[in-house]
């Protein structure tokens, strides 16, 4: 069997194309949609997301606004951005780049930011009203994730899903999002402690490989005809590596690569986000 492709890098077009069209359903009603970027160091990949964040913004008409601190940044540096982006009226939503450097506390940056222009859905606020199932941003990868297999008619009503890695950004809310009765898979979440990977992958009708372990997920570990979305990305000297090793391609129905899968859907649903929450405020004039 050769695994059809999950192409993110289509849909995501499709989708900022659907996209340019409510902003400029927006712009005609007096709203100018702008995202924010806080970028904190020197870390090669998240530069290079950010930038793909404003290459995107820039395709579908959102401003942009840019923010860049140090790695030698203090706490209060990086909290007095996260309060100017606050009252900043030209940005409808902003984001935190993550990881931040060492000795920052992710944690207090993401409290303070003001839960309605959290683009990330990553606000404990935002996080909390995932739990009680009340509208709010969704986290962007788990959003991207869903939003693919939706596009591609991927049952998901019963489906056992294996979910690899326990990150804030993917793995923990993923699980939210895919036991929400609108999708009602049953979600195994495994991470480092877990004792049989193979079992619960074995099991499993789709697997998210979000660990950042280059080719943790070997053809063995996956049950035929399966569903696999690589999320993770490991840099070597050799390029990007994802966390699905190649020869999964034989035995999975479907694959979301990695490029060109996830990824592209992650940077779409942010921009995803950051419409919906000028469309919210036109809403509440
Ligand atoms: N504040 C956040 N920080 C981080 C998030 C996030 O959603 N919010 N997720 C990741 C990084 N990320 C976005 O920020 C991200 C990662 C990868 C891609 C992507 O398009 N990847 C390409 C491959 C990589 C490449 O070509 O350089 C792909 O899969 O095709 C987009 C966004 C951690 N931090």
């Amino acid at each position: 069997m050769k695994a059809q492709k999950l192409d993110g890098k289509a849909t995501a077009a499709t989708i900022k194309s659907e996209l340019a069209v409510r902003v400029e359903a927006l712009k005609a009603q007096g709203i100018n949609p702008g995202l924010g970027t806080v970028l904190v160091g020197d870390d090669p990949g998240s530069h290079s997301y950010v930038r793909g964040k404003h290459r995107d913004c820039a395709e579908v008409g959102i401003a942009s606004i840019q923010r860049e601190l140090p790695d030698t940044a203090t706490q209060e540096e990086v909290e007095a951005v996260v309060r100017e982006l606050n009252e900043d009226p030209t940005c409808t939503g902003y984001i935190v780049q993550l990881p931040l450097p060492r000795g920052l506390d992710a944690n207090r940056v993401l409290e303070l930011m003001d839960p309605d222009k959290d683009a990330d859905g990553l606000h404990p606020t935002n996080l909390g009203r995932l739990v009680l199932g009340q509208d709010a941003p969704l986290p962007c990868t788990p959003r991207g994730i869903v939003e693919l297999l939706h596009r591609y008619d991927i049952p998901l009503n019963g489906a056992d899903v294996c979910v690899i890695g326990r990150g804030v950004t993917v793995g923990r809310p993923i699980g939210l999002l895919l036991t929400r009765r609108t999708e009602n898979a049953t979600v195994t979440l495994c991470h480092t402690g877990t004792k049989d990977l193979t079992r619960h992958a074995l099991e499993a009708d789709i697997i998210v490989a979000a660990a950042g372990v280059a080719g943790l997920v070997s053809a063995d570990i996956v049950k035929p005809g399966a569903v696999v979305l690589d999320v993770g990305i490991t840099r070597t000297e050799q390029g990007l590596v994802g966390d699905v090793h190649p020869e999964v391609l034989e035995k999975a129905a479907w694959v979301a690569p990695m490029p060109g899968g996830v990824g592209p859907m992650t940077r779409a649903m942010l921009l995803t986000n950051v419409v919906e929450a000028a469309e919210r405020q036109l809403a509440s004039r």
